[in-house]
């Protein structure tokens, strides 16, 4: 199958959480993010949205690096000629260097127009077979106990099959043992989005008494290293987040033994094609995979939901209701949870319609970017 892209609309958005959301790096009170619509010769409309943020706090991409590189360099490639598979784009883009949440947001649009022309709901069209996915909930860092107790009373009452909270250096220990004291069977996790160092392997090694399915990246973002001497001094198995960026960093840290579950973000390493691969490594080193977050809007929460149907995501994703986020989300129907499962939609492509008035709505600027004719 041919795919011609015709032209690229980049849409710059901006919408309130519902409630501020706080890590050891920062807190968003507002979302601003990017998102690609692809359109083919036959007016097919394929969506991605990048998950990079407006600072760089999680990574070095925001949402302006996204949109310069996609403007000067990743639609140009991807407008330049026909494509047979959305492989090739991802191959086209391997010519430009990291940028992977912005070489996602694009690459996944033209896998929807490809899904959406083969007829197929992108989860097939990935390989992937589950009918329903099993959801956890990421939970910020909170002003007290009190309030985080309340909040995961909450989600554990709507069914999310495991609860994350946020840790940093002072909201730790003494804040999990707190919530293993209230919830002992809850299936717990910790996430450091990197505020730790070897220095503090003592605090670390305290966590061990909770029974944590897993410590998320606790120590640096680009660092495979410190976690391979730190997983041997922990009973926790560590996950990896931020660290790792691509098949080649997730082999390594697999030879290194850095750590024993890796988190996916199709953003973060570049797109479906590679967290694909990923993947596939994980499942034949028996290492389990999960689905990260990066506090999508409708559209990147669709693409999450079809790449955890592929067999080796067994452990809860991250991939919350969309009410959990927002008001109202720009995808019919929104994304539901209903006893911690999220049944996966059987609509060719993504498999939600995109609310354009939402769209509008919520859109700052925007750009069109065409073929050239010939
Ligand atoms: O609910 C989500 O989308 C994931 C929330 C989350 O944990 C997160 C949110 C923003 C930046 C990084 C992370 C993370 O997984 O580290
Ligand atoms: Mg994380």
């Amino acid at each position: 199958m041919t795919i011609s892209i015709e032209y690229v609309i980049l849409r710059h958005l901006r919408m309130e959480l519902k409630s501020p959301f706080t890590t050891s790096f920062g807190t968003f009170q507002a979302k601003e993010f990017l998102l690609v619509e692809a359109v083919d010769r036959d007016g097919v409309s394929g969506w991605g949205e990048s998950v990079a943020f407006a600072a760089p706090w999680y990574s070095e991409e925001t949402v302006k690096t996204n949109w310069h590189m996609l403007e000067d360099f990743l639609v140009p490639l991807a407008l330049a000629e026909p494509i047979d598979h959305p492989e090739e784009l991802s191959t086209r883009f391997n010519a430009i260097r990291q940028n992977h949440m912005a070489k996602a947001a694009l690459e996944g649009a033209v896998w929807d127009v490809y899904a959406k022309r083969l007829g197929v709901p992108l989860y097939q069209a990935l390989g992937g077979t589950k009918k329903e996915i099993e959801v956890g909930v990421s939970i910020g860092i909170q002003p007290t106990v009190g309030d985080l107790l309340r909040v995961i009373e909450r989600y554990v009452a709507q069914g999310y099959r495991r609860i994350k909270v946020k840790i940093k250096p002072g909201w730790d220990v003494d804040v999990i043992r707190e919530v293993r004291r209230v919830f002992p069977n809850v299936p717990l996790m910790a996430d450091a989005n990197s505020a730790y160092t070897l220095a503090d392997v003592d605090r670390l090694k305290a966590l061990d008494e909770f029974g944590l399915m897993m410590i998320e990246q606790p120590l640096a973002a680009d660092d495979l290293i410190d976690h391979a001497r730190l997983q041997p001094l922990l009973e926790t198995p560590i996950c990896l987040d931020e660290s790792v960026r691509s098949y080649d960093d997730a082999r390594k840290a697999l030879d290194l033994g850095s750590c024993r579950i890796i988190n996916i973000k199709i953003g973060r390493v570049g797109g479906l094609r590679e967290a694909k691969r990923i993947h596939d490594l994980c499942a034949e080193r028996g290492v389990p995979v999960w689905c990260g977050g990066m506090l999508e809007a409708g559209i990147g929460r669709a693409h999450n939901i079809a790449i955890t149907t592929l067999e080796n995501f067994t452990l809860p994703g991250d991939t919350a209701a969309s009410s959990h986020y927002w008001e109202r989300d720009l995808i019919i129907p929104e994304v539901e949870v209903d006893d911690g499962l999220i049944r996966v939609p059987d609509a060719p492509g993504i498999g939600y319609s995109i609310d354009r008035r939402q769209v509008e709505r919520y859109t700052q600027f925007a750009k069109v970017f065409h073929r050239a004719t010939t």
